[in-house]
């Protein structure tokens, strides 16, 4: 990289809007390894939903750049059964911190949205090109429309005012600090805790969601907040970047993985009357490797590790 391609600044204040979950915290292990000052405020504080108090915290605190990882998020189920937060909190959250940003004179701005915004269908892997190019997956529409209304904001800040705003889309994660809740989690936490909690327990057989044939990708957060940071530096382009290790398997080979690393010994059924979801979404990551990216965290050793620290976590499990 040349010099003139380093979009933020050494030693940076930088404003990472959900620092507290599984990837503003990430970002902002990174960012301050890195050198840069990271700036924080609970929801408890300031809720982002509020455009008024958001635009005003902005203006006041003036960060050089804004991260923004702060979301309602959630598994399948949580997003086919109450889809209005996913829709209203992430449409609102959106327009005040972008918003509030450009207002502020921040100059650099990073959004995050999910790989679930491209077509059910969409050929694999799946470039960024794939965008509003087909039908989404209806258990998490809703989610995926509000995350595609911010990339569209990000392009609309770009091209009426030369803002340097960029989006990455990134594949399914997981990590340290992860939401364990069996009705509202990602499949990967899920499992840790039930083949846990059956081993424990001693029971023959833990019961999944769908059949088991659903292909996914899974990518460590640290990988993803590497990404996110070279994107910070040496990206400014107008399309969305896509964030993925480059692999994906079946959810029942995950289970299989994940069942080896807890070490459960028991059967493993499938139950069909809950949703598989979308069938595959691989996602293409040509466009960020050629920034001189790639992940480190194996994706076994990454699960070992996240399986370590819930363990760990002095929260009633
Ligand atoms: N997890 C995944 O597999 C994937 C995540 N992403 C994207 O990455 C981003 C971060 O996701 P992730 O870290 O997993 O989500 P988490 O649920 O772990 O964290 C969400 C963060 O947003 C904060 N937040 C939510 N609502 C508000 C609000 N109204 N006001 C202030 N803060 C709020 C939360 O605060 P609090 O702790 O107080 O609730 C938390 O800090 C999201 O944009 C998501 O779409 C993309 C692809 C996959
Ligand atoms: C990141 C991404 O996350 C979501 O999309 P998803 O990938 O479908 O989500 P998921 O991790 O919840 O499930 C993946 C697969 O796993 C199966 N599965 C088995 N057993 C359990 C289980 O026990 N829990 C869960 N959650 N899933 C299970 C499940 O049936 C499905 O086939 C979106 O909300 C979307 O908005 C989004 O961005």
């Amino acid at each position: 990289m040349t010099d003139e391609q380093v979009w933020l600044p050494p030693r940076a204040r930088i404003f990472v809007a959900g620092h507290s979950g599984l990837v503003g915290s990430a970002v902002t292990r990174r960012l301050t390894a890195d050198g840069h000052e990271v700036i924080t405020r609970g929801r408890g504080e300031l809720d982002l939903r509020d455009a008024a108090r958001t635009g005003r915290f902005l203006a006041d605190v003036r960060p050089d750049a804004v991260v923004l990882a702060a979301a309602k998020v959630g598994g399948i189920m949580a997003n086919s059964t109450f889809p209005v937060p996913f829709i209203e909190d992430n449409l609102r959250i959106q327009l005040s911190v972008i918003a509030g940003s450009y207002a502020a004179g921040v100059g650099r701005l990073l959004f995050l949205g999910s790989s679930c915004i491209y077509p059910k269908l969409a050929a694999q892997p799946i470039r960024e090109e794939a965008l509003l190019t087909g039908p989404l997956e209806p258990t998490n529409e809703a989610y995926a429309l509000a995350k595609i209304a911010g990339i569209v904001q990000i392009q609309s800040y770009r091209r009426q005012y030369g803002a340097s705003y960029i989006s990455a889309m990134p594949t399914n994660l997981y990590g340290p600090g992860d939401n364990f809740d069996l009705q509202t989690s990602h499949v990967l936490p899920a499992l840790i805790r039930r083949f846990h909690e059956a081993k424990h327990d001693g029971a023959a057989e833990v019961t999944l969601w769908g059949s088991g044939t659903p292909r996914r990708e899974f990518l460590h957060v640290d990988d993803l907040a590497a990404a996110c940071v070279l994107l910070l530096r040496n990206y400014d382009g107008d399309a969305p970047v896509n964030v993925g290790c480059g692999e994906d398997l079946t959810i029942r080979e995950l289970a299989e993985t994940v069942r080896a690393v807890v070490g459960y010994g028991g059967r493993i059924a499938w139950d069909t009357s809950r949703p598989d979801g979308t069938p595959r979404k691989l996602l293409d990551i040509s466009r960020l490797t050629a920034l001189g990216w790639k992940p480190a965290v194996a994706l076994r050793e990454g699960i070992a590790a996240v399986y370590a620290d819930w363990q760990a976590r002095p929260a009633p499990k």
